[in-house]
């Protein structure tokens, strides 16, 4: 019998926009149908929003409270509901406007409903504007893990405006550092070394600032170019998140912030890199710096134990049939990805960090409540 191949080849595009106020500019040239879907907290700059998008084009809002421990599908079945209320048809697209949470499940509800409902994010935290609206990875968490419901959904435009930032509580700042961290060691310098000589303090977008958004924003928008469904070097973004999303899971949703849970992810992976790949460990001590200027945690937080994380581990999605894999660092620019470490050797890095950090009793409050605590934005009018 002769064989015939015929392939569906389809070019995806997905534009990030970078530029202060505009959004607001952008919202006045919007003409096709939109529903606008915003964390709650936003309720006075998304009505803001809204009065700028022609009348013509409403089909419906809808702002949800969210939170890590949120991000489930049963908001997003409240949100599916709210769409089947407003007639929500095809060529409706979708707005999400929030935290990574936010763009997370808004994302995650439009690639489901009707089979994928095109959509745009306008990040407004650092999280989100350097990594979690970028790249279409959308997801809900489950009891299991962390966003293991999910799908590959590419926004058509992602629109980062960091004056959103400017109204931003330092915790949420400190949320997205994690990642700005993460994109330095892996793809090393212009960032790395910018980051050596100078970080920024919180609290107000200044030059440096933009620029490190942009740096790490164009950092992941390289990466999944590469590879969009994680395949092979986008797993390089997951450095230091294989023991951070099980932090996260053991402890509770929303009771570690993420940039925490990174934080702590990225020292076990850079001592593991030590151990199995030789890396240097004066770029250990170089990260305790950072993370201790900018008040994020290096110790290991008391309750949590080895047994439960290790459980944990086994839902990371990088893990596979033969076992986990992890993102570890030959050198700062130098990812790999490791397979086939011990449970023994995960365990002995965990106590190295204890040994060399110590550990901290996870007070209520210090997690994650992303964008949530955000005040009005005066520039959105
Ligand atoms: O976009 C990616 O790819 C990342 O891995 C970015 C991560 O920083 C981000 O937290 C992502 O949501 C985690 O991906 P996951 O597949 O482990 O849920």
């Amino acid at each position: 019998m002769s064989t015939r191949r015929i392939t569906v080849d389809m070019a995806r595009t997905s534009d990030v926009i970078l530029g202060r106020g505009l959004v607001q500019q952008v919202a006045e040239t919007w003409t096709r149908p939109l529903y606008l879907v915003y964390d709650a907290f936003l309720e006075e700059q998304a009505e803001a929003l809204w009065q700028r998008i022609p009348p013509t084009a409403h089909v419906g809002r809808l702002g949800i409270p969210l939170g890590e421990s949120r991000k489930t599908l049963a908001t997003v079945e409240s949100v599916y509901a709210d769409w089947g209320r407003h007639a929500v048809t095809r060529d409706v697209h979708i707005v999400a406007l929030g935290g990574g949470v936010l763009t997370d499940l808004a994302g995650y509800a439009a690639s489901t409903y009707l089979r994928g409902l095109s959509w745009t994010a306008i990040p407004t935290t650092l999280l989100a504007q350097v990594d979690a609206a970028i790249g279409g990875k959308v997801a809900v968490n489950t009891p299991w893990g962390k966003n293991l419901v999910g799908s590959f959904h590419l926004p058509e435009a992602v629109y980062i405006d960091a004056d959103w930032l400017n109204s931003l509580p330092l915790a949420e700042w400190r949320v997205g550092l994690g990642e700005i961290i993460k994109s330095a060691l892996i793809a090393g310098d212009p960032l790395y070394s910018r980051l050596e000589q100078d970080r920024p303090p919180l609290g107000t977008v200044t030059d440096d600032w933009q620029w490190l958004i942009e740096t790490t924003a164009t950092i992941k928008v390289d990466v999944v170019n590469q590879d969009l469904y994680e395949s092979g070097p986008r797993m390089f973004l997951n450095f230091g998140h294989t023991v951070g999303h099980a932090l996260e899971r053991v402890v509770g949703y929303g009771r570690i912030q993420h940039g925490a849970a990174v934080a702590i992810g990225s020292l076990v992976a850079l001592i593991l890199s030590e151990t199995h790949r030789g890396l240097d460990p004066r770029v250990r001590q170089t990260v305790v710096g950072w993370l201790r200027d900018w008040q994020l945690p290096t110790k290991w937080p008391a309750s949590v134990t080895f047994g439960a994380i290790w459980d944990a581990l086994s839902h990371d999605k990088k893990a596979r049939q033969f076992g986990s894999q992890w993102v570890l660092l030959d050198a700062v620019g130098r990812p790999v990805i490791v397979r086939g470490i011990a449970r023994e050797q995960v365990q002995a890095a965990i106590e190295r960090l204890k040994d060399e950090y110590g550990v901290f009793v996870l007070a209520d409050g210090s997690g994650d409540r992303e964008a949530t605590a955000q005040r009005p934005t005066p520039d959105v009018n």
